[in-house]
């Protein structure tokens, strides 16, 4: 008979595992150097994720109620495009935000009409 010697299988999860694995702290998920400002920024995140879910689905509403506007415009003999229409929209959200603002405008034109 041989001698043999007791083993303990090691499963991926045995605590003598060699791997591992931690997650960030806080502060190394949001870039802050103390918990509170880290606590802070997790809340105003959660705030920013909940409106641009609000603004995504604006952006979704705008490009159906566009279409609407186009079939309508195309249906009857129209184009697609309507340039005068555009020039208001940009000039309303440049007033509105700056230089920025004019490209936010082309950006929604784009989504809605398609490139031109
Ligand atoms: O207001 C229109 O006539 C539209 O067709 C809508 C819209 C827009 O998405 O705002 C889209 C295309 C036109 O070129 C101009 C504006």
């Amino acid at each position: 008979m041989t001698a043999t010697t007791p083993t303990t299988p090691i499963s991926p999860t045995s605590p003598t595992s060699p791997i591992t694995s931690t997650s960030p702290t806080s502060t190394e998920k949001t870039g802050a150097r103390t918990e509170e400002a880290a606590d802070v920024i997790k809340g105003a995140r959660e705030r920013i994720d909940a409106l641009d879910d609000r603004i995504i689905g604006l952006v979704q509403e705008r490009m159906a109620v566009s279409a609407v506007i186009q079939d309508a415009r195309i249906a009857s003999g129209g184009r697609r495009v309507n340039l005068s229409r555009e020039m208001e929209i940009l000039t309303h959200y440049s007033e509105a935000l700056g230089k920025p603002g004019t490209s936010l405008a082309m950006t929604l034109l784009e989504l809605c009409r398609g490139r031109v």
